[in-house]
This record gives C-alpha cells, sequence and structure tokens, in this order.
C-alpha cells in the first residue's frame, strides 16, 4: 500500500469524504486545481481530468518514494508531475438514460434541487444512480485506472442540510445523503464503493 496519494479536487467536501475514508491507513495529501472537463461517457470525462492532473500537478522531489530522497539536498527545488488520483461524480436518472450523469454539476448549478426534480416530472421512474468514477495515474504518458462505485437511490424534494451538492435531493433507504450521519453515508455512498475498490487494489500491492 502507498502511504499517502495526491487526491487533486478543486471540491472541499470530497476530500473531507476521501479522508474520512481513507485515512488513516492511507494519508490523503490534496491540491486544488481547477481540471478542464470534456463531454462524454462517465469513463472518458474520468480519464481525461486524470490524465490532465498528472501533467499539470508538480511535487516537491522530497515527496518522491524513498531510495530518491538520498540525493534530496541536490535536487529539493525539482519538480515531478504526478502520481495522482482524481474523481468524477455523476448522478444518473433512470427515466431520462442517464442523464444527467456527468453533467450533473452543471444542471445543480443551474436549476437547483427544485429543478433536478422538476425534471423527471413527466415520469413516475424517480429512479436514480449516483456514479462515482476515481482515476489513478502514475503520471503523465501512463493510463489512468479507473475505480467506480454505484448507489441505487430516488430523486426527492430536498431535506436535510444543504452543504454538499445534490445530498438534500437523494435517498437511499428511507433517508437523504443529507439527513444521514456522515459516517452512514460514507459506509454506504457511491463515493465509499468506488474507493473500496481502490484500496483493494492497492492491497494487492499496485503501488505504481
Ligand atoms: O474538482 P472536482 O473534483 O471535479 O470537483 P467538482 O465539484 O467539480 O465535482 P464533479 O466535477 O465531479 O461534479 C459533480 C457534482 O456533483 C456534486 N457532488 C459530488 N459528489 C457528491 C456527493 O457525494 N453528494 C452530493 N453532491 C455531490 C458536486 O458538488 C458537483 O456539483
Ligand atoms: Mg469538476
Amino acid at each position: 500500500m502507498p502511504d499517502h496519494v495526491n487526491f487533486i479536487t478543486g471540491n472541499a467536501n470530497k476530500l473531507r469524504e476521501v479522508k474520512q475514508i481513507l485515512e488513516p491507513a492511507i494519508e490523503v495529501r490534496s491540491q486544488a486545481l481547477d481540471i478542464e472537463e470534456v463531454q462524454g461517457t462517465i469513463e472518458e470525462v474520468t480519464k481525461f481530468k486524470c490524465s490532465k492532473a498528472a501533467e499539470l500537478v508538480s511535487s516537491p522531489i522530497y515527496e518522491l518514494p524513498k531510495p530518491r530522497l538520498r540525493r534530496a539536498h541536490a535536487y529539493l527545488l525539482l519538480k515531478v508531475n504526478g502520481p495522482v488520483l482524481v474523481e468524477d461524480t455523476a448522478l444518473c436518472y433512470n427515466a431520462l438514460g442517464g442523464l444527467p450523469g456527468p453533467y450533473i454539476k452543471w444542471f445543480l448549478t443551474t436549476i437547483g434541487h427544485q429543478g433536478l426534480n422538476n425534471l423527471l416530472a413527466a415520469y413516475d421512474d424517480k429512479s436514480a444512480e449516483a456514479v462515482c468514477t476515481f482515476g489513478y495515474s502514475a503520471g503523465p504518458g501512463h493510463e489512468p485506472i479507473l475505480f467506480q462505485g454505484r448507489c441505487p437511490g430516488k430523486i426527492v424534494p430536498p431535506r436535510g442540510p444543504t452543504d454538499f451538492g445534490w445530498d438534500p435531493c437523494f435517498e437511499y433507504e428511507g433517508k437523504t445523503f443529507a439527513e444521514m450521519e456522515k459516517v452512514h453515508k460514507n459506509a454506504i455512498s457511491h463515493r465509499a464503493r468506488a474507493l473500496q475498490k481502490l484500496q483493494a487494489w492497492f492491497k494487492e500491492g499496485n503501488t505504481a
């Protein structure tokens, strides 16, 4: 297992949840970079974001794996790119064939919680899936490896605190994500399910 990951995100709530799930076993370092996001499938969006992050990020060389540390004094000012971890979150309505999907951020920003409900006004089927896709890249030129977690639920009028995205509108087993204790959400969420796969992959010895 690596002792840390470098999670690139501009979203403080995501970072908090990833820390709560991975630490203390794996330290979560972070850089807030605004990474360009392309159109495409959930997987394509995450892969592009991950490759871009690996190119853009730069860490001081003293964060390199131990063997390189020996010459640290001479190279303290050098920078390296990657490895990086990124994540993209989608909210997929079954009645809408998976939309808004990876474009949920723009829908939420533009039409808000009520709008997210109104989109389904013409349908009886209010079911949805929260999808979290992590991308891990060892550095520029390395193909990102994806770890995806899905959580089934349904879209409801907002209930609970409004501090994180669409949490108030996504109900899972009778409670919206916003109404749940954080530990409860972090045990069953799309993000938790994706991170379980990442943890299993690290445990197999893949530290890249
Ligand atoms: O820098 P990045 O990591 O891209 O952060 P972001 O906020 O831009 O995140 P996304 O591109 O993945 O867009 C996902 C949208 O869904 C929201 N979101 C992500 N995870 C969520 C969760 O667990 N519960 C509620 N809303 C969430 C988030 O606030 C965004 O509006
Ligand atoms: Mg984003």
